[in-house]
């Protein structure tokens, strides 16, 4: 990581109330403006993870730091509007319209809200969305139209980081392909720092600069480039893990 930019795990190790240990030691690093795609099977610690980014999660043991500052000295709820979080179900306030889901952030921010509207019109043009649709409420979306929405609600405040946990999981794989190809080209285009998490190897290594691959029981089996996982796997449980992408795609 150049300069300590991004954001570094380091060490860090949760373990819930009731004795789960969700994250093992792990340490890895998501560079700026680089994609970083965590992922593994159900209940690996991923999300967990990426939690602890946001503080909604705080580890037992060890530190996480947001562009070379422990993120615990920094205030939860001034660090959440700083930075962009998407959910699997776009995470959309239902009752309110497109726009006002996107401007809603930047007016607690203290944005006029005008302004944050014209912006926020700007931004569902950026995702490739109508601008018909702004007058909307969620429920009268398509679950790709509602990922979108999200996408722009998350980038509305201009974040340096923007969190995504399995946001397109829950729509088609056509539409998901389109999903997936919007983000690389708006990615291309902003070049924010995302942690992207998802059990799926195929969309980590389609989406990921760098993919780090956990096991169950909250330990990193492996970090590097998609091509890196690939020609070099650590051990027989990252060989399989990707097999077991290979074969889905070739039977999809
Ligand atoms: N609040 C909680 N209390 C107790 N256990 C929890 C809590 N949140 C998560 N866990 C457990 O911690 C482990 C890791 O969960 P986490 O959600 O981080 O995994 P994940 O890799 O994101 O899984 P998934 O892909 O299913 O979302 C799981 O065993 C989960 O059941």
């Amino acid at each position: 990581m150049e300069h300590g930019l991004g954001i570094a795990w380091k060490s860090v190790s949760k373990t819930y109330n009731d004795g789960t240990v969700a994250v093992n030691n792990v340490s890895v690093t998501a560079d700026e403006h680089r994609t970083l795609a965590l992922v593994g099977s159900s209940g690996s610690g991923k999300t967990t993870l990426l939690q602890m980014v946001n503080r909604m999660v705080t580890p037992n043991s060890g530190t996480v730091l947001i562009q070379g500052q422990d993120n615990q000295g920094m205030n939860p709820v001034t660090l959440r509007r700083s930075i962009g979080y998407v959910l699997q179900n776009g995470g959309l306030l239902p009752n309110k319209t497109v726009l006002d889901n996107i401007a809603t952030v930047p007016v607690l921010q203290g944005t006029r809200r005008k302004d944050a509207r014209v912006h926020a019109l700007e931004l569902l043009d950026e995702v490739g969305l109508e601008k018909s649709i702004q007058n909307r409420y969620p429920s009268e979306l398509s679950g790709g139209q509602q990922q979108r929405v999200g996408v722009a609600r998350a980038l509305a405040a201009n974040p340096e980081i923007l969190l995504m946990d399995e946001p397109f999981a829950a729509v088609d794989p056509i539409v998901r392909r389109n999903l997936q190809d919007e983000l690389l080209r708006l990615q291309s285009e902003i070049g924010k720092t995302i942690v992207f998490v998802t059990h799926d190897i195929d969309e980590a290594f389609y989406l990921g600069d760098k993919v780090a691959l956990l096991r169950p029981g909250g330990t990193l089996a492996q970090v590097g480039t998609a091509r890196e996982l690939i020609d070099h796997p650590a051990d027989s449980f990252v060989a399989s893990f990707i097999n077991a992408g290979c074969l889905r795609s070739e039977l999809q």
